[in-house]
């Protein structure tokens, strides 16, 4: 069975975050573990409190997992602080990891800060660099690029600035623009398109964890980058359609593995 980790924060109520990626992990057919870099007091109406996890306890947890297990990708989701940053672009150096998927996270749907604000540096200098691919939303691409992204266009020149900050590939997500749902994908060279009806619903908690964590399965499971991504956008539009209506806030994306008859294990 393939196997993937995920490093990332605890939402409390499961739609976001460790919670997410696991859930997403078991639905595509890949085993799931996780590093725990912080826990949120949270449910779908906001982000109630946050606690990190000490760095030193965060690099324990990479090692416990590394040191036994073989890991066929990792998912990286809230990091929190510069810190746990550090530790996280040291362990992925020190055990040579390929196929690392960052979801730069910054802020939550409900509006509370999941990075710190002096962390930006850290994360531009010490994580994204090591990268496979990093998948900011519109609002990230636009703090990591210091630029305004109201277009494709804008989408794709925000793509080649944080490509050239050193990871392999970058797919700029189009969840919060108007219109279609389209996210572009940079290799260096070329842009490809991942475009879907827009889903007409209130219930988005956990998009952004669940399409990375699903891009990070299909790697695990061995498809190539265009190919995980296009599979993995299938996988989140279906999650999204079939989101749940649970909570008095923003419901949670539904993680159904027969959404993916093709799923190996
Ligand atoms: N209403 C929607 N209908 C269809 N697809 C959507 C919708 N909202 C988001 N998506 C898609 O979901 C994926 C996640 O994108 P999104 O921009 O929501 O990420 P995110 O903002 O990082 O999510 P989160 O806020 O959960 O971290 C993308 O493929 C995006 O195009
Ligand atoms: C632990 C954790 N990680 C990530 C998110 C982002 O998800 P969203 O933007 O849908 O709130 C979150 N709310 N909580």
């Amino acid at each position: 069975m393939k196997k993937a980790l995920t490093i990332a924060g605890s939402d409390s109520c499961g739609g976001a975050g460790i919670q997410a990626d696991l859930k997403t992990f078991s639905a595509l057919g890949v085993y799931g573990m996780s590093v725990i870099t912080a826990i949120t007091a949270q449910n779908t109406q906001g982000v109630m409190g946050v606690e990190e996890i000490s760095p030193q306890m965060v690099g324990m947890q990479i090692d416990a997992v590394f040191q036994d297990i073989e890991v066929d990708a990792v998912k990286i989701g809230m990091v929190s602080n510069r810190e746990i940053i550090k530790i996280i672009g040291d362990k992925l150096k020190a055990y040579n990891v390929q196929k690392a998927v960052v979801d730069t996270v910054m802020v939550s749907k409900s509006g509370c800060h999941l990075l710190r604000l002096e962390a930006k540096e850290t994360l531009i200098k010490q994580l994204i660099p090591r990268a496979f691919l990093v998948t900011p939303n519109l609002y990230e691409a636009e703090v990591l690029t210091g630029k305004k992204i109201k277009t494709i266009g804008d989408m794709e020149e925000a793509a080649r600035i944080i490509h050239a900050m050193g990871p392999l590939h970058v797919l700029v997500k189009g969840g919060h623009l108007e219109g279609k749902a389209t996210d572009v994908l940079y290799d260096g060279k070329t842009f490809t398109y991942c475009e879907e009806e827009r889903i007409h619903t209130p219930n988005t908690h956990g998009t952004g964890c669940t399409f990375a964590s699903a891009i990070a399965a299909h790697l695990a499971l061995g498809y190539d980058l265009r190919e995980a991504v296009q599979k993995s956008k299938t996988y989140i539009t279906m999650a999204i359609a079939h989101a749940l209506n649970i909570g008095k806030g923003v419901g949670p994306t539904h993680h159904f593995y027969q959404f993916y008859p093709e799923r190996s294990i």
